[in-house]
């Protein structure tokens, strides 16, 4: 390997896959976090003094989260109270492995855990709905249940913030969905950084400019605990074809993951589309673009 290109004076062991730049394992981990920093201070993500619901699945994003947000309310003096929060859709073979790493995170990173479950929520466990429903349509369900349980869980927790493990990835991934499916009111809103629940606690997406292929390359030179198995219900069919669609481009040039999120943000929806107004749902309260809310109906 060549040198570090950051000019330190070690050899470089590694290629960001973002940049090109060729790194020692130390500029990398500066270059990551600077750059994780840079978003959360160029957006004024966080308030100082306030309290962060960090949403955590076990996955690698959102343990590089909390991994990441410790090390820079730390290094820079976010004055942020910092907390876990996970769901447990009772899945399993899936879930319950994945809240062992999350507990495993907590105890690694000191960080208080408060987990939510679906049949404490609502009532069935996702195995038991699936069981009732089948397969079809179950990730539709079960992420409207996961929104909801979230904002529920940040609300009990008294959280001025919940942070998600959504990376560039995932927001280049759902604007391509977006346009593929005409969706215009989604389009309008998914690449924001701040996005409002409804019920008042902003979401926010400190890695939203981060490579998923830089996170699992943080998450092994870190050595940090994850868990990487994929859920045991089907996936989100249509999520899939957009991310082949992704990982192709990316292979052409890196730079579409960027190029994307940043055409995304400036797209300007024309003032005479049609789109969905936001009300009450009538028997929950939850903010929806129907009269009955998805979970509920
Ligand atoms: N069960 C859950 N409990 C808490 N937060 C969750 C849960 N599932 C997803 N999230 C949040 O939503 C983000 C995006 O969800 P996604 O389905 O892509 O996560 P994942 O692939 O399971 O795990 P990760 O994104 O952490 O690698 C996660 O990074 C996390 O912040």
């Amino acid at each position: 390997m060549p040198p570090c290109s950051a000019q330190c004076g070690k050899n470089a062991i590694l290629k960001r896959p973002k940049t090109g730049d060729t790194l020692c394992k130390e500029c990398f981990f500066e270059a990551f976090e600077n750059e994780i920093h840079f978003t959360i201070t160029r957006a004024k993500l966080f308030k100082p003094g306030s309290k962060v619901a960090i949403a955590a699945s076990g996955g690698k994003d959102s343990t590089v989260l909390a991994y990441v947000m410790k090390l820079l309310n730390e290094k820079y003096d976010y004055k942020l109270d910092l907390v876990l929060l996970s769901i447990d859709e009772g899945i399993t073979g899936y879930r319950d492995d994945s809240l062992d790493t999350v507990k495993q995170n907590r105890d690694d990173y000191g960080m208080p855990l408060k987990i939510m479950s679906y049949k404490d929520l609502y009532g069935w466990t996702m195995d038991e709905i699936v069981a009732e429903i089948g397969r079809k349509n179950n990730c539709t369900f079960c992420g409207v249940f996961r929104r909801q349980a979230l904002d529920r869980g940040a609300a009990l927790l008294n959280v001025d913030y919940l942070a998600t493990g959504h990376n560039a990835d995932d927001i280049a991934e759902t604007v391509l969905m977006n346009i593929l499916r005409g969706d215009l009111a989604r389009l309008s809103r998914c690449t924001s950084i701040i996005t409002d629940s409804g019920d008042g606690i902003p979401r926010v997406k400190p890695l939203k400019y981060t490579y998923e292929k830089e996170i699992v390359m943080y998450a092994y030179f870190r050595k940090l605990v994850y868990f990487s198995t994929e859920c045991v219900f089907a996936p989100n069919a249509y999520r899939g074809h957009a991310r082949v669609l992704l990982k192709d481009l990316e292979k052409i040039d890196p730079a579409v993951i960027m190029n994307i999120i940043q055409s995304g943000e400036s797209l300007k929806i024309n003032e005479n589309a049609n789109m969905p107004t936001l009300q009450k749902c009538t028997r929950c309260g939850y903010v929806s673009s129907q009269d009955v809310c998805k979970a509920c109906e």
